[in-house]
């Protein structure tokens, strides 16, 4: 058999970045001697978490345009044009049998002259609403694999692949790790564990919210995981001091994690809406209100429609977080609903169909 190449291309955050590992991981089972190369942006945390997960990563110029005049803004072309050089060198060098994007800016340029040097891509969406990257990519890749329906609003129709978001292999069994999860974060068998996530870069309003909240929390007798954000760690790090608080600026082990955690507050990027699906456990949603189109919204609302989360959305936070938390903290049966019916939506097929759609593409 060949030995198959490909370059993974995508993040910025780790909603981009951890579906191009999954997709990865995938194929290496199945193509042991295959070689990987991601290519990220050069300053963001794939630059970190793509080398822990034991993949080789070249970083490009490329960052995000902002709304405001910035010097960054004004360097924006330069950037561009640095990253499509870097892009065409890596790909004539590599010579990869496919491409794959994940979103983020990273991938523009990459997608871009691989399509140029008729590589076969696909790229894979996370979101009901699509980001600005892969809709610019549309028009040039074989194949488009997205989680929600009504995705021909963004592209061709006949690319179109209904897949799920793929999500790292070691999220998909959890149960048997609860023991090794609450040693890990030093926490106690007898008491509920409360796992509070920002996504990839931790959410200010939740921190707030949970700085707030604390001691309320801990009368419920339950014990905290805090995910606070790198960002924000050194604001709400001394909480640790607290019994029964953790706090963390980031979790490498999101399977101890989940494992853990009995009830879980977090924001609802479409990754970790996939994840918590899979780990079918009660989850209140505060969705970020500051991304395109209020996709995190649409996503938990999606949820919550099949009475398998609680959404809680941020302008809520002041007047309803008791009532709600403390109801469901009481309300084990009620848990154990939305636990069972959030893991009925999981999609744990979706890494393992990118990777069949991807194999159509191998000559
Ligand atoms: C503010 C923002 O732009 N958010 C977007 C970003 O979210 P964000 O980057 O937060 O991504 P997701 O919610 O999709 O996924 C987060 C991923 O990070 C992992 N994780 C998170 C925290 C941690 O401590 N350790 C860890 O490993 C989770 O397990 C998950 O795999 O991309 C998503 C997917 O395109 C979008 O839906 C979000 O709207």
């Amino acid at each position: 058999m060949k030995n198959y190449k490909f370059i993974l291309s995508g993040g910025g955050t780790g909603g981009h970045i951890y579906p191009a590992i999954a997709i990865a991981d995938a194929l290496k089972e199945k193509y042991p001697q295959a070689e990987f190369l991601f290519v990220g942006s050069q300053d963001r945390m794939e630059m970190e978490k793509v080398p822990k997960a034991g993949y080789k990563i070249e970083g490009l110029w490329i960052a995000g345009i902002q709304r405001k005049l910035t010097w960054s803004n004004l360097m924006f072309p330069f950037k561009l044009i640095s990253s499509l050089f870097k892009s065409a060198t890596i790909i004539r060098r590599f010579k990869p049998d496919v491409v794959i994007g994940t979103g983020g800016f990273a991938s523009g340029p990459l997608l871009e002259m691989a399509t140029r040097y008729n590589v076969p891509a696909l790229i894979q969406e996370q979101n009901s609403f699509a980001g600005i990257t892969n809709k610019l990519l549309a028009k040039k890749v074989q194949k488009i694999c997205v989680a929600y329906d009504g995705m021909q609003q963004f592209f061709p129709q006949e690319k179109i692949i209904k897949t799920g978001n793929p999500v790292r292999q070691d999220l998909i069994f959890i149960d048997q790790n609860r023991e090794e999860g609450l040693t890990k974060y030093g926490l106690k068998p007898q008491k509920k564990t409360l796992l509070i996530l920002g996504g990839s870069l931790g959410a200010r309003a939740i921190n707030k919210l949970i700085d707030r909240e604390l001691q309320f929390i801990l009368d419920q007798n339950v014990q905290v995981i805090w995910q606070s954000g790198q960002l924000y760690f050194e604001e709400y790090k001394t909480h640790s001091k607290t019994e029964d608080v953790q706090v963390l600026p980031y979790i490498d082990t999101m399977s101890l994690a989940y494992a853990a955690a009995d009830i879980i507050i977090s924001r609802a990027g479409a990754g970790s809406v996939s994840e918590l699906a899979l780990v079918g456990k009660p989850v209140i949603f505060i969705p970020s209100p500051n991304v395109a189109e209020d996709h995190q919204t649409k996503n938990a609302e999606a949820i919550v429609e099949k009475d398998a989360a609680i959404l809680l959305k941020e302008k809520e936070l002041e007047n309803r977080f008791e009532e709600i938390f403390k109801e469901l903290v009481e309300d084990e049966e009620r848990q154990a609903i939305l636990g069972t019916n959030f893991k009925k939506i999981a999609l744990p097929q979706a890494t393992q169909q990118i990777v069949n759609e991807v194999e159509k593409l191998l000559k």
